[in-house]
């Protein structure tokens, strides 16, 4: 008998590559989508669309750089889980990785909003809807309440 699938969704199934970059102290950086993209205002992992022939590695590699000025090294990206999410127009497909060693400062280059968030505030943030899940596996990987140390 041939499994049951759901007809309606119709869209491309988009790859997209995404890090989340932590500090020596446990923070995670996102990234606010800017006015006239789809979810302005949101905020998301850095990364990017996977291009015909690129690794998702080889992806953040090129997009850390071109959004953030940051050079991650190919064996500091360390794969967490990925996304699996309906929009309305297409199906995100989305390998999520941790870094925690890059060379370089985080310099926003596209005049997007940076933060870098603690575990426990990721997790409170207007997140872009495929990342909810992701935000709360990556703040049960790190430290609670490490403001409040030191
Ligand atoms: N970079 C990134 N994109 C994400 C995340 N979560 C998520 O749903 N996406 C979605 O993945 C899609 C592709 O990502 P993108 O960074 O290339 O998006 P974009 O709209 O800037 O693409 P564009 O370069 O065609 O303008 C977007 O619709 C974005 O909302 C995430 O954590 N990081």
């Amino acid at each position: 008998m041939t499994p049951q699938v759901s007809k309606k969704f119709k869209g491309p199934v988009v790859w997209v590559a995404a890090c989340a970059l932590i500090d020596a102290d446990g923070r995670v950086l996102v990234t606010q989508r800017p006015k006239g993209k789809d979810h302005a205002g949101l905020w998301e992992f850095p990364g990017g669309k996977i291009e015909p022939g690129e690794s998702p590695e080889q992806t953040l590699v090129r997009e850390l750089y071109e959004e953030l000025s940051v050079e991650p090294c190919l064996d500091c990206l360390e794969p967490l889980t990925f996304a699996s999410h309906a929009y309305l127009d297409f199906h995100l497909i989305m390998p999520t990785y941790v870094c925690r060693q890059w060379d370089g400062f985080v310099r926003p280059t596209e005049g997007q909003a940076t933060k870098w968030a603690w575990a426990e505030d990721i997790v409170r943030l207007p997140l872009v809807p495929a990342d909810v899940p992701l935000a709360q596996q990556l703040a049960a990987r790190l430290p609670k309440g490490r403001r409040f140390l030191t």
